[in-house]
Formats: C-alpha cells, structure tokens, sequence
C-alpha cells in the first residue's frame, strides 16, 4: 500500500484554505477535513454535553478549548486511519499541535501568507449562506443568481466579522496563535509557506509541490475555481 500522506494547511482568515484545501483533496484524493465544519456539524446533530459545550465558544467566536477540540478532532481522525487527508482548522494552538504530533508524523504544513490589503478587499466581496456556511465572492466565485445561494435559491448576506476592523482583529489574533505553531512545524522541515494575493497564481506552485510528492489520481491542471 502507498505511504500515506499526513497534511495541514494555515493561513489568516480569508486566505483561501477552504478554496485551496478543495483543490488539493479533488487532485489528490485526500480526505479534507475542516475543523469547523466538523464542529459545525457537531453542534448541528449532537445535543450531547459536548455539542452544547462547543457551541457556546462558536456562539461567542471563541476558541474552543485545546482539550475538548483535540477529545473530538483525535478520534474523527482515528476514522481516516486508512486514508491520507489534509486538515483545515486544525491544529489552530500549540496545544492542538502537540497533541496532533503525540499520533501522526506529519508529511507537510502549507502556510498561506496573503497581504492585509488583499483579505479585505476579498472579505468585503465575500457573502455567505448561513445556513449551510457555503461561501461566495462577487469576482471570484460569484453565485449563479446575484444575491442567491446556488442550491437552496436563498438569500446571501454578508457578515460584521468580515468588516475591516473586525478582520484586523481577527488577524492579529491568528498571528498570535499560529506563531509557536508555524515555528514549531519549521523547525521540523514540514512547512512550506506560500505567500502572494491570487489562489490561482499560487495554485501551480502548490500544485507541482504536491505532485513531487504525492501520486495525482486527478491529475488535470485545475483552472477552475471551486467554492
Ligand atoms: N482548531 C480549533 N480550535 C478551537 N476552536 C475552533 C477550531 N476550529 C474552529 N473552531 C471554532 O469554530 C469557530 C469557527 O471557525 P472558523 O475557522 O470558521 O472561523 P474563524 O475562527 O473566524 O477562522 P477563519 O478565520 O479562518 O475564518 C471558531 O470561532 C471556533 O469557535
Ligand atoms: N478575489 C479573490 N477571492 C478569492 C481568492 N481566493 C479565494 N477567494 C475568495 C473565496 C472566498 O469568498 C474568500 C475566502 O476564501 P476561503 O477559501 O473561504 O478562505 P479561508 O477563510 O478558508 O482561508 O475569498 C482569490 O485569489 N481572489
């Protein structure tokens, strides 16, 4: 059997992991797995203590504390055992990196580097559904319909923490986190950073990065932007 393939990507918010992240899972099969969905989902379908628990941080845009994320995230990988994937989300800490680092030897960190400028021009542009979090940009994937969700028809609205001082915020604060993360991946040889303001243009390096690595089930240079 091939060697399985262990990955994570990082990047500020608005920085196109999500875009990204699905780009990498369709042409290399991986499994994706985003943290917040997961957590999402969660909150969506378990009424138990834990799911209350998680959505009190998500309600207030905090982050759920490192023992309670790892307890959930830990076993939802045990299930991809067989699988390679890449994580989204996840590990956001130290904490929830060194936890990760306890069961899986990572193969490569992807650290997305996006100019501020670019993030708020892009979150200024961007519009969500609510109730399935798929998200839009009026230039890069605007929906079928103007102001529709493509599937269920209904309304997008945009969100007050994708406005500028909000983003800031926001911002700040991923850097803080993600520091002792991303330093403690570089000084392991596994991160790879990508910096630059267009995913398409980052799209080829990432791509033939991945592609010395990995085998491509899905080969097709994808120019084809996914939500
Ligand atoms: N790894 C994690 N650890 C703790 N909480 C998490 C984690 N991932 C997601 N969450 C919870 O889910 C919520 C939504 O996460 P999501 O990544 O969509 O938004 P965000 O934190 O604003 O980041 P992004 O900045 O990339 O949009 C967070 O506010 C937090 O409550
Ligand atoms: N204009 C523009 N918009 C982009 C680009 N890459 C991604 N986007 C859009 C798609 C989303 O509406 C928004 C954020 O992207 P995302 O993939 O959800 O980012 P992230 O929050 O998961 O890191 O930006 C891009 O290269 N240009």
């Amino acid at each position: 059997m091939a060697k399985l393939f262990r990955a994570v990507i990082m990047g500020p918010p608005g920085s196109g992991k999500g875009t990204i992240s699905k780009r990498i899972a369709h042409n290399f099969g991986l499994q994706y797995l985003s943290c917040a969905h997961f957590l999402q989902e969660l909150v969506a379908t378990n009424k138990t203590e834990a799911g209350v628990l998680v959505k009190s941080y998500i309600d207030k845009r905090m982050l759920v504390p490192d023992q309670v994320v790892t307890k959930l995230m830990l076993p939802r990988l045990e299930q991809l055992s067989g699988h390679s994937w890449l994580l989204e989300g996840f590990p956001r800490t130290l904490g929830q990196a060194q936890a990760l680092n306890e069961l899986y030897q990572l193969d490569m960190v992807i650290s997305l580097n996006v100019p501020f400028e670019t993030l708020r021009e892009r979150m200024s542009d961007k519009w969500i559904h609510p109730a399935s979090g798929r998200v839009y940009n009026m230039t890069f994937n605007p929906p079928r319909v103007k102001g529709k969700d493509d599937i269920t028809g209904e309304p997008l609205v945009q969100s007050e923490i994708d406005k500028p001082e909000a983003l800031m915020a926001r911002l700040r604060h991923y850097k803080d986190v993600a520091k002792p993360v991303l330093d403690l991946y570089k000084s392991q040889g596994i991160l790879h950073s990508f910096s630059g303001t267009d995913t398409d243009r980052i799209w080829p390096y990432m791509n033939s990065i991945l592609s010395a690595k990995l085998p491509t089930p899905n080969s097709e240079s994808h120019s084809t932007p996914t939500s």
